[in-house]
């Protein structure tokens, strides 16, 4: 891919982006990261000057695998993925947010984003690494470290399904008020990705929109190992 990476997020196609948020409450994108990108980011994985913590799921009973929280500053990378989507899904969430009645305060920028969790104490960065291998798992859960959240995620998977690893779907479930839930499985080729709710989303009703409740995770690899990119937005306290 010869674009620089932050022009290559800018000129997806947003507008197809936006509306499959609405309507579906999140968003499959193509590769924006080539082989030789996906590629270094795997061999980074070993790096451990990069990464500030290191999580073993099974000690946490968050599945079977493990993750590493890169540390700030992040790697170019990292930081370009992080400041090129978040001003596109900073307006999706002040939209969201005021479907549902509340404060559209998402500020235009991912610094004045991180200003906001830095008052609120929460400094250590939360961009993550995730490696599975044959077997491995991660439970149905939501990434929220603190009072401040922002509303979307990302997650890019850095090898390929079939060739590099079987399983390991991308799941997505979606708990609706007063009814079943519903599940979503996701398969994104390398180098690409999905937008999903950290939390909620609007769903319009027949009165106006209602609110349900999402949780992510992947379902089981059974062979070869998997290794995926996570961009958080806020950062933990
Ligand atoms: O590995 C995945 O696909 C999911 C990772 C995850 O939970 C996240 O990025 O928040
Ligand atoms: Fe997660």
């Amino acid at each position: 891919m010869s674009k620089g990476l932050p022009e290559r997020i800018v000129g997806m196609d947003w507008s197809a982006v936006q509306r499959s948020l609405d309507e579906q409450g999140f968003a499959v994108f193509p590769p924006i990261l080539d082989t030789e990108e996906c590629d270094a980011l795997i061999a980074s994985y070993d790096a451990d000057d990069l990464y500030r913590k290191t999580i073993d799921m099974k000690r946490y009973r968050f599945g079977i695998g493990e993750y590493k929280y890169f540390h700030s500053p992040l790697p170019e990378v990292l930081q370009q993925l992080r400041a090129a989507f978040y001003p596109q899904l900073a307006a999706a969430a002040n939209r969201w947010m005021e479907r549902l009645g509340k404060e559209a305060s998402y500020p235009a920028s991912l610094p004045e984003f991180l200003d906001k969790c830095h008052q609120a104490g929460q400094n250590r960065s939360t961009p993550l690494i995730l490696k599975y291998e044959a077997g491995g798992y991660n439970c149905l859960h939501q990434d929220l470290y603190g009072e401040v959240f922002f509303p979307f995620q990302v997650l890019l998977t850095l090898n390929q399904k079939e060739t590099d690893y079987e399983g390991g779907e991308f799941l997505l479930v979606e708990q609706r008020p007063r009814a079943q839930s519903r599940g979503h499985v996701i398969r994104p080729e390398r180098g690409g990705g999905v937008i999903f709710p950290t939390s909620f989303r609007p769903v319009q009703g027949m009165r106006g929109y209602y609110r349900t409740t999402l949780r992510h995770g992947v379902g089981t690899v059974t062979a070869g190992t998997r290794y995926s990119l996570g961009i958080i937005f806020h950062d933990a306290n």
